[in-house]
């Protein structure tokens, strides 16, 4: 696969899989086959095979559908956007064999960090995205200082976090709420683990600043709001900020629509002559 330097020199595109074709996974698919400069969409791996052909096929994407071991032979960078339980399949045979894979089950990552000691062994890289979030660039920047503090507190309507661990093991209903109630608060640590599906976002940013023990989440289900709401507060020795970020639900109402945009902007900058932002 070749793609045209800006001096009309052919040079090998780097070749992109994408493991899970769901909200995610097929937003950057469509992208990638519309064209990203030196990027190439290489393979999909996915568990309903015949549904994902079907969807390429209508798509008129002509790539093939390939198993996750097989994924080194086809990719160099893996975008893993598939359910949380399998971020160790896809990214082992990746990371063993040098490559890179951007994870979006950031809570997965969290209690595997033999993962990150993989691919610094095998030279490979894990890339997380800002993905549904914000302002990673501000926490890693502050990251190289002292940060002092890190509090999230996430707002979601409640189908956004219906059927999470946490709530059904815990017996809390979050059906038919009238007034917007606190369903946990704690560490990203202990909320990655109670709410895999729902809040990669502390886990991602626990990973830019101070850590997923010292990184804490409030987080509420609220029948008032309509959007994936989180606000940050974060304090550092060089600079406090908060910020915020209401993101449009999309098909899954877990998952934000600006997250597979947060992908395709950072596979952009994989290649890009030009990078803004840290
Ligand atoms: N970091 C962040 O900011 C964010 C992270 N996320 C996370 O990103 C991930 C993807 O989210 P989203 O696209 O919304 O999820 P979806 O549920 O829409 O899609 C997941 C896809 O994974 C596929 N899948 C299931 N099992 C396997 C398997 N064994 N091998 C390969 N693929 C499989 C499913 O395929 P099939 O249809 O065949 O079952 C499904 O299409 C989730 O873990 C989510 O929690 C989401 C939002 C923000
Ligand atoms: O972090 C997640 O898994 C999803 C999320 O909060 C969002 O899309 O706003």
């Amino acid at each position: 696969m070749k793609s045209q330097s800006q001096e009309g020199h052919s040079v090998p595109s780097k070749r992109i899989a994408i493991a899970g074709l769901g909200e995610i996974g097929r937003t950057v698919a469509r992208k990638l086959a519309e064209g990203l400069p030196g990027l190439a969409l290489a393979a999909v791996t996915t568990r309903d095979q015949a549904k994902a052909q079907a969807w390429l096929d209508r798509e008129g994407i002509a790539c093939p559908l390939v198993a996750l071991d097989d994924l080194p032979d086809h990719a160099d960078l893996v975008v893993e956007c598939a359910p949380a339980a399998i971020l160790e399949q896809i990214c082992r045979p990746m990371l063993s064999a040098g490559k890179q894979v951007m994870v979006l089950s950031a809570s997965a990552l969290l209690p595997r960090p033999d993962l990150i000691d993989l691919a610094r062994a095998h030279g490979g890289q894990i890339i997380v995205p800002t993905g549904a979030l914000i302002g990673f660039d501000a926490v890693s920047a502050a990251a190289e200082g002292t940060i002092h503090s890190v509090q999230m507190v996430t707002r979601k309507p409640p189908k956004g976090l219906a059927g999470a661990p946490y709530l059904v093991e815990n017996r809390i209903s979050v059906e038919g709420l009238t007034s917007a109630l606190c369903v946990f608060k704690g560490s990203a640590r202990d909320a990655a683990a109670a709410f895999p599906a729902n809040v990669n976002v502390v886990a991602a940013l626990s990973l830019a600043g101070i850590g997923p023990d010292r990184t804490t989440i409030e987080i509420w289900a609220d029948p008032a709001v309509t959007r994936n709401c989180h606000q940050i507060r974060v304090d550092a020795d060089s600079a406090s900020f908060t910020m915020g970020i209401e993101n449009v639900p999309s098909e899954n109402p877990k998952t934000g629509r600006i997250t597979a945009l947060s992908v395709i902007a950072a596979l952009r900058k994989l290649t890009s002559p030009l990078q803004v932002g840290t």
